[in-house]
């Protein structure tokens, strides 16, 4: 399903937590969606699954319009950091409601995933750890099978190896039922290989949009003897910059920059991380996304 986000913007008060912002998304891929707090992407994400209307613009899944559009929302599935599962029901009984909501629902995956997790369906949310709720919210995104996925910073309370155990599930059950994967996080140089597009968001606006591949070939950091990092910089964009007892790090930004290049001018280099990237594109003093694009 393909999604279409047409100068849209969302305001609360005198706040706009996304701000004219446009892009298409193609479907099945795995998009990490990136920003630093109050960037906008929670906001985004509630509007693409239709669960609010832009105060303006357009945003279209497949050509319609998913707010309050149950033939839409069946194919979205939104998981949220703070799922907010009805508190008297069982494990059992909140699967069973999704599974009624989604049509492609795989019961297979629900019971795989319970073990993986090691949760006891007879359980009720209420005394769930936060670890747990996630877990839940994580099985039911992935049962789901719905065509969109989007999980906002969904791994909360769990602990690095469940985390992992979730990236591994995710990435099994892309390949076996491709669908299109929204995710953000801050937890970036855990996941950003699992990316295949990037989209950075700022102050409610669209940094960029790139392929993680167009992204990593993009930037390097350098490090060496100050006065030949400053020389191999010259006329380069420099995203970031450090000293330390006279040795200079560098992380650089544009067209044709190769590891090979800068080892030639005796300087240790290696591609940039997502992590990185995400950290110096969105500092204060850089002003305006269009400059990334
Ligand atoms: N319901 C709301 N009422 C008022 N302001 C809101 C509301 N929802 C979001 N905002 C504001 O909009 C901006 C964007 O928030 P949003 O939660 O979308 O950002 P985010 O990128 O998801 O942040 P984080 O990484 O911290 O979760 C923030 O300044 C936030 O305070």
């Amino acid at each position: 399903m393909k999604i279409e986000v047409k100068n849209v913007s969302k305001i609360y008060g005198n706040k706009k937590a996304v701000d004219n912002m446009s892009i298409t998304l193609e479907e099945n891929k795995i998009y990490g969606l990136l920003g630093r707090n109050g960037a906008g992407k929670t906001t985004l994400m509630q509007l693409l699954a239709g669960h609010a209307l832009p105060s303006s613009g357009e945003i279209l899944i497949n050509g319609q319009n998913p707010f309050n559009n149950r033939n839409i929302t069946k194919d979205i599935c939104l998981v949220n950091e703070s799922n907010n599962f009805i508190k008297r029901l069982k494990i059992k009984d909140i699967l069973k409601v999704a599974s009624l909501f989604y049509p492609n629902w795989s019961w297979n995956t629900a019971n795989a995933l319970l073990t993986t997790f090691n949760l006891n369906p007879t359980l009720k949310t209420k005394g769930l750890s936060k670890g747990m709720e996630s877990s839940l919210g994580i099985i039911i995104g992935l049962a789901s099978r719905a065509k969109i996925m989007i999980l906002d910073e969904p791994y909360i309370g769990l602990d690095a190896a469940a985390r992992f155990k979730f990236y591994e599930v995710l990435l099994e059950e892309y390949e076996e039922f491709p669908r299109t994967i929204i995710l953000s996080t801050h937890l970036i140089d855990e996941v950003s290989n699992l990316f295949e597009e990037v989209v950075l968001m700022r102050s409610g606006e669209l940094v960029f949009h790139k392929s993680s591949e167009e992204l990593l070939d993009s930037s390097i950091t350098v490090s060496g003897k100050k006065e030949a990092v400053d020389q191999f910089a010259q006329g380069k964009r420099v995203l970031h910059e450090s000293v330390l007892a006279g040795r200079k790090t560098a992380t650089l930004y544009g067209e044709g920059l190769t590891v090979e290049a800068a080892t030639q001018h005796n300087l240790d280099a290696e591609r940039s991380s997502i992590q990185q990237l995400m950290v110096y594109m969105t500092e204060e003093e850089l002003q305006g996304g269009k400059q990334y694009a």
